[in-house]
């Protein structure tokens, strides 16, 4: 069909641009571990955070050199002194006379290695779990999951109460069940995640390769479970230290070993002696669990951020917003949606700005579906998230307009919010990694068609139920209550799509819809893009690499390169006679098999 066979051009312009293939998407950005540490290093929380933990740790390790007496030590003058009153003692006295100050400082020992218990335990059991009942499924995962409902269904504190009976005055044992018991955490995410990767392509690269099954479990899925577990330890230490605490306030811990929650009983006991008692005791061990906390989301700003903490010459940058051009009157009334002008780039950690979208326009009609091709990098996704709003916060707007119902979206954010998800809907590329792990299919369509459009919770699931019907889904009733795991990508793209239907939008936006699944399911899932366009008038924006899905689906096509869109032409006259040579080189490179 192609009407150019010139390879070596091809080739020849694929060597001059050595790095169009490796550019990085919006969200695999390349930015590794390397940049989350420098993230880190930039959140003043996180410096505080980490700086107080590793306080705590040095005075738990060296407790016995710091602290001006024993815990033990009794001066009776000094019992129930309050803080800084002049006495013997810094931090006041308790009510045996011993001094408040070096008790806190010996009990953080024991208060770290309560905290390591909790962590290795939850940790250790969770992630062997979760890696065994994802990694082999069937009757092993039945019964892990079954174990772990079993525990989180368990009241925790009692538990623990009525544990004291049993083993006695034990906070290391006592916490090693409280590790026990928040296990089940870690398993849930680890057994989605496992689930996910598993039936990702390498691994079964890697077996074919000869590798055990248990390399294959070390190697891939620790990688993708780490940052999460990660996260997650930050609450667990903080719940841990909160646990530890109260059961020691309630006089469940060894009475003959210092602790936080020990002197914070016995100060409470003696509040009307000394009011102030209190008050060193519960900053220690509210500052600690707030410390693990914000350890805990720093981390998930750093593993999972945007990029929002890139050195950025402010002024260079604001500069480049205020200059952003005006949109010029809407030229075609008729239009859905139209892109006007839009340019927009990223700072380029020199102070200036670096343009990848470049004096686009696009306009899509009610009942169009308006492809949107180009190489890899080429900005098709930027122009995408423009239209919705989704730009990450560093991406800087240098001029243009989205015009939808008269308002400019991008200058309004008003406007571009309440056409987001009623108006204006998104079909993601990825399903899987766009579904939350936790919680169920019908709890999530549930919550986002609620917030798009306020209506009772059975209506809701009424239309949900019908719209999951309506795309393919054989047993809507049984999607509705499971997890995104349990189903396949190409289902899972369907809720997607019925997502994205349910506030009954005139907008469609699909980034590289049919991508992620298998070549039989994504023909099936853009001829329901198509049916959906027919029954209800839907515009659409396609984003797509793939030439196929443009000759199968869409009506018109704009080609991008380099940020710039070089050619738009309705399909036919696309196929049959392409005029930019670039997109006679797109056509000639996907359409001639042996060129491919
Ligand atoms: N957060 C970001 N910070 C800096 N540059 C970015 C960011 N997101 C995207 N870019 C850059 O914007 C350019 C266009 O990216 P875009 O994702 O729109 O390409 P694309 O055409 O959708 O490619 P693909 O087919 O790979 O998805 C790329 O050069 C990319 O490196
Ligand atoms: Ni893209």
């Amino acid at each position: 069909m192609s009407t150019v066979h010139t390879p070596q051009a091809v080739l020849d312009a694929r060597d001059a641009r050595p790095e169009a293939g490796a550019a990085p998407g919006p969200r695999d950005d390349g930015r590794g571990d390397d940049g989350a540490l420098r993230r880190l290093l930039h959140d003043p929380l996180a410096v505080g955070a980490m700086a107080y933990i590793a306080l705590v740790v040095v005075v738990g390790v060296f407790a016995p050199l710091i602290a001006p007496s024993s815990p033990s030590f009794v001066d009776l003058s000094q019992a129930n002194t309050a803080p800084f009153s002049g006495g013997d003692f810094l931090l006041g006295g308790d009510s045996s006379g011993r001094d408040v100050f070096s008790r806190l400082l010996w009990a953080t020992r024991g208060t770290l290695v309560a905290c390591v218990i909790v962590l290795v335990v939850s940790t250790v059991i969770g992630v062997v779990g979760g890696l065994l009942a994802g990694y082999f499924r069937g009757r092993t995962e039945v019964v892990a999951s079954w174990v772990a409902d079993a525990i989180m269904a368990l009241p925790g504190i009692v538990l623990l109460i009525a544990l004291y009976t049993v083993i006695g005055p034990s906070i290391p044992t006592a916490m090693a069940v409280f590790g026990v018991l928040i296990a089940p955490a870690n398993y849930r995410l680890v057994r989605a995640v496992v689930g996910q990767v598993r039936s990702e392509l390498y691994i079964d690269a890697a077996k074919v390769s000869g590798l055990s099954d248990l390399r294959i479990v070390f190697r891939h899925v620790l990688t993708a479970v780490r940052a999460p577990i990660l996260i997650q330890s930050g609450y667990v230490l903080a719940a841990g230290i909160g646990i530890q605490a109260g059961l020691e306030f309630l006089g469940l811990g060894n009475p003959s070993v210092p602790s936080w929650g020990g002197v914070l009983e016995q100060a409470f006991s003696a509040i009307y002696l000394n009011p102030q008692g209190v008050v060193a005791p519960a900053v220690v061990v509210s500052l600690t669990t707030l410390a693990f906390v914000l350890m805990g989301n720093a981390l998930r700003d750093a593993l999972q951020s945007t990029g929002r903490s890139r050195p950025v010459d402010a002024d260079r940058v604001a500069e480049a917003r205020a200059a952003r051009v005006a949109p010029a009157a809407d030229p075609e009334p008729d239009a859905l949606v139209a892109v006007r002008s839009l340019s927009l780039g990223y700072p380029d950690g020199e102070g200036g700005v670096r343009s990848v979208v470049d004096g686009v326009d696009l306009v899509v009609h009610r009942g169009e579906i308006h492809g949107l091709v180009g190489e890899s990098g080429s900005g098709k996704s930027q122009t995408a998230f423009a239209m919705l709003g989704l730009l990450p916060k560093d991406a800087v707007v240098l001029g243009g307009a989205v015009l939808f119902d008269g308002a400019d979206l991008l200058g309004d954010a008003g406007a571009m919010r309440r056409a987001r998800g009623t108006r204006i809907a998104y079909v993601p590329q990825e399903p899987m990694s766009n579904l939350d792990p936790t919680i169920t299919i019908g709890r999530q369509l549930t919550l986002g068609l609620r917030a798009a459009r306020p209506m009772p919770k059975a209506a809701a699931r009424t239309h949900l139920l019908g719209l999951l019907a309506r795309v393919g889904i054989a047993d809507p009733e049984a999607v509705f209550d499971l997890y995104p795991h349990q189903i396949s990508g190409g289902m899972a793209q369907r809720v997607l799509i019925t997502g994205a239907i349910a506030g009954d939008p005139d907008l469609i936006v699909a980034d590289e819809p049919t991508t992620a699944l298998d070549v039989t399911v994504q023909a099936d899932v853009l001829a329901l893009l198509r049916e959906l366009r027919d029954e209800r008038g839907l515009g659409m924006v396609l984003v797509t690499h793939d030439l196929g899905v443009v000759a199968d689906i869409c009506d018109s096509v704009s080609v991008m390169r380099d940020g710039s869109i070089v050619e738009h032409q309705e399909v036919r006259s696309l196929f049959a006679a392409p005029e930019h040579p670039y997109t006679r080189e797109l056509l000639s490179s996907t359409l001639d098999p042996e060129e491919a």
